[in-house]
């Protein structure tokens, strides 16, 4: 482990970075990236546009209305009474990009910002795929094509008695992978490893972080790992963080490629579209990655 409890990826070092990626990957399931491609100036612009809508009020915030289930704005609860997020599906589609923009009466200049972080992030997410695919030995290139992302800007309003406690509660994200950029300076991210014990990924300006979510296990037969992640509130401060989920097929089942699948790793998930299992882990309110255990393929004995 390095600095901040995470595997670092210089996404400047390919292809010598392909094993590390690998293995960051089936071990914890979580990694930051340096020497991305996003321009840092657009990263601190974003967040400004960010922290300016969230601070909208109130009326206005609920404009942001779902597309799919838990996709829109989600105010401040009794579960989670210091958070809040503003949300966009899908962050590749102008169209939906520009109702975002419209329902939250962005500026001109907002929106212009909107416009290329969401077109570099949802690049970069769709590079991450498909480098990790081939860190695994796919080299096909239409593997992730037509993969919707979901964008969620989060806001944690921790005050002095709220220290100590959760700013979001312990959870998997459902999709394939999120690529986070977390507050650069308030801490407070918390990734579980495979001994079931808490890493703090502290900030690092500037950097990406990745989580693997519930969709690459099934996708990877196995091999890649979700990972359990939380937020704990650390100081009095206010923390943003702005998600990126590459989430999974649209409207097609999912199944791991035939790649992956052999008498020694015989296929453990039935096939299922993101949709249903998205319903699956709201349902059964699941959301740390148990719902997993649902779809799997009973041996036959
Ligand atoms: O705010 C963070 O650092 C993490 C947020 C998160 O886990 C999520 O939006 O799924
Ligand atoms: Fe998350």
């Amino acid at each position: 482990m390095e600095k901040g409890g995470v595997p670092t990826i210089d996404l400047q070092d390919f292809p010598g970075q392909f094993e590390r990626l690998r293995k960051a990957c089936e071990e914890l399931g979580c990694f930051r990236i340096v020497n991305h491609n996003i321009p840092l100036p657009l990263m601190s612009e974003m967040k400004n546009v960010v922290r300016s809508l969230l601070d909208l009020p109130m009326e206005i915030k609920k404009r942001n209305t779902d597309v799919i289930s838990g996709s829109g704005y989600m105010a401040p609860s009794q579960v989670n009474p210091l958070y809040e997020a503003l949300g966009l599906f899908d962050m590749g589609s102008s169209q939906a990009v520009d109702t975002f923009c419209s329902q939250l009466d962005a500026s001109p200049h907002h929106r212009e910002v909107i416009e290329m972080y969401a077109k570099a992030i949802y690049e970069l997410a769709m590079d991450l795929a498909k480098k990790l695919a081939q860190s695994m030995g796919l080299m096909r290139s239409d593997l992730f094509e037509g993969w919707p992302c979901q964008f969620r800007i989060n806001k944690y309003n921790f005050t002095p008695e709220a220290v100590g406690s959760l700013g979001v509660q312990i959870h998997t994200d459902s999709g394939f992978l999120t690529i986070l950029q977390d507050d650069e300076n308030v801490g407070g991210l918390e990734v579980m490893d495979k001994s079931g014990a808490f890493v703090a990924v502290d900030p690092e300006p500037g950097t990406l972080l990745v989580n693997l979510g519930d969709i690459a296990t099934v996708w990877s037969n196995g091999r890649l790992r979700t990972v359990k992640h939380r937020v704990q509130c650390k100081e009095a401060t206010m923390r943003i963080s702005i998600a990126t989920f590459l989430l999974g097929p649209k409207g097609t089942a999912l199944e791991a490629p035939a790649e992956f699948v052999d008498s020694e790793h015989p296929r453990l998930y039935t096939a299922f579209t993101f949709e249903d299992y998205r319903k699956l882990r709201l349902s059964t309110k699941l959301h740390s990655g148990e719902a997993l255990e649902l779809v799997r393929i009973q041996p036959s004995n």
